[in-house]
């Protein structure tokens, strides 16, 4: 079996409804996402043989499903007043809502599943919240 691996950070806050601890409070991340791809075979021809998938496709898409939450402040719906949202809006920050807690497990989730709609094989998505601080989802 072969496994490619890429990477791609995005900076980014949140912070964790319900918790009791500091990261009930909105903080930042350096979120770094590892993404392992796998298949039991290599392309035959042209440009892409030998590769499973050629490493600057593979950047390209992670880079641009990744980036959508750069800069951004990641909020579990209805985790927050309506009026701090709308404020929050009105002062043209950049939201974005998901529907989980935004946990690095939740999010490894939710990157691979989003890699897999892409059509990829994916192995495994690494979500790493600080450089000692690791959640992976992965394929059994
Ligand atoms: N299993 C998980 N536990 C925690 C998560 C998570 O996503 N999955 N997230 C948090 C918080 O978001 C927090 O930012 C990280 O917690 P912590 O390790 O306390 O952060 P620091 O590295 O900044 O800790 P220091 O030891 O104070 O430097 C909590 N738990
Ligand atoms: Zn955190």
């Amino acid at each position: 079996m072969y496994l490619l691996k890429t990477e791609h950070s995005f900076d980014a806050a949140h912070f964790l409804a319900g918790y009791e601890g500091k990261c009930s409070n909105i903080h930042g991340h350096r979120w770094r996402v590892v993404v392992g791809i796998e298949s039991e075979t290599l392309q035959e021809d042209g440009q892409c043989s030998g590769m499973v998938v050629d490493f600057s496709q593979l950047k390209k898409d992670i880079k641009n499903a990744i980036d959508y939450f750069d800069h951004s402040l990641i909020v579990e719906k209805n985790s927050m007043k309506e009026k701090t949202m709308d404020a929050l809006e009105e002062e043209h920050f950049r939201i974005i809502q998901v529907d989980f807690r935004p946990t690095a497990e939740n999010l490894a989730k939710y990157f691979y599943d989003l890699f897999a709609e892409k059509g990829y094989c994916v192995r495994c998505v690494d979500v790493y919240e600080t450089p000692n601080n690791c959640a992976s989802y992965a394929s059994c």
